[in-house]
């Protein structure tokens, strides 16, 4: 494969092998109820959203090969050329307290840097809340959750083989761009549902608790948000400056600002400083 002069044919892109999938996942007794590969639609989001509405039971799953119109955080659009990435839904139905609903994008933050530590052999970490980032703080995937009447569907989208000339973002990126050791879309997506499944059981059967059932401290592992002086752009416009601290109960974000004042942070993009290499 020639990443550098662009020279992608559709071996570099296979389609997705849903029959194995399916084989792999849908499991009785286990917790995917059932996994269906589109070849194109507009959202996955939009797609398992009207399932749920229609009464879907939760463990439903939605891949796409194509999205036409991709939704991202903050009202962004997300790309997703055909093959050239994972984009996909899940429907959630939790029971657990509404505070702690905020973990579960998070919860899918870490379930996507541990599969993608582990299948692409890449050095993988997360922007809060859950901005999936390669090398030089380049962003390889996004995680978007949704409310749909009472259900939850968490949408995850990861750059796999995407050209440079296809990034939305020069500072975006894709594992095949990053030199990741692997960048075929099956045994990711087989290893990213198996860890959200086991993290997802363990947060149920917590009850949402993020420390009985680990989730804050996986969270921490693999989030490099925390220790790091940033940028937080809020929703109003309004922007904060500081040292990422922590992450509360809730899954919110603490930044201790230039007096030491601690704000707590619901929703933001937040800005990584350049790591000083000087020495
Ligand atoms: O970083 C972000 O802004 C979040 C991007 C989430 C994109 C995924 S792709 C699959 C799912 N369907 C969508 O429309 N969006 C999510």
């Amino acid at each position: 494969m020639n990443i550098s002069t662009g020279a992608y044919s559709d071996l570099d892109r296979p389609p997705l092998r849903e029959a194995a999938l399916r084989r792999a996942l849908v499991v009785p007794g286990g917790f995917w109820t059932d996994l269906r590969v589109v070849p194109e639609t507009g959202s996955t989001n939009a797609d398992v959203a009207a399932a749920a509405r229609e009464g879907a039971p939760e463990g439903l799953v939605i891949v796409a090969e194509r999205q036409r119109s991709g939704r991202g955080r903050l009202g962004r659009q997300w790309e997703s050329p055909a093959r050239a990435g994972l984009a996909l839904s899940v429907l959630l139905r939790p029971e657990v307290p509404p505070n702690r609903l905020g973990w579960l994008p998070l919860l899918a933050g870490v379930a996507l840097a541990e599969s993608v530590r582990r299948v692409a052999r890449i050095d993988a970490y997360l922007k809060w809340p859950n901005d999936l980032l390669l090398q030089g703080d380049r962003k390889t995937a996004g995680i978007l959750a949704e409310a749909a009447d009472g259900a939850v569907v968490v949408g995850i989208g990861l750059n796999t083989t995407l050209r440079q000339e296809e990034l939305p973002r020069p500072d975006a990126t894709s594992l095949a761009l990053a030199g990741a050791a692997v960048s075929d879309r099956d045994p990711l997506l087989r290893a990213l549902l198996r860890s959200f499944a086991e993290w997802y059981a363990r947060f149920r059967d917590h009850a949402g608790d993020p420390d009985a059932s680990g989730l804050r401290e996986a969270y921490v592992f693999h989030c490099g948000t925390i220790g790091r002086r940033v940028r937080a752009e809020l929703p109003g416009g309004q922007q904060l400056e500081g040292l990422a601290t922590g992450i509360d109960a809730d899954g919110r974000l603490q930044l201790a600002d230039r007096f030491e004042k601690v704000h707590t942070i619901a929703a933001a993009d937040v800005v990584h400083a350049r790591l000083d290499t000087s020495g």
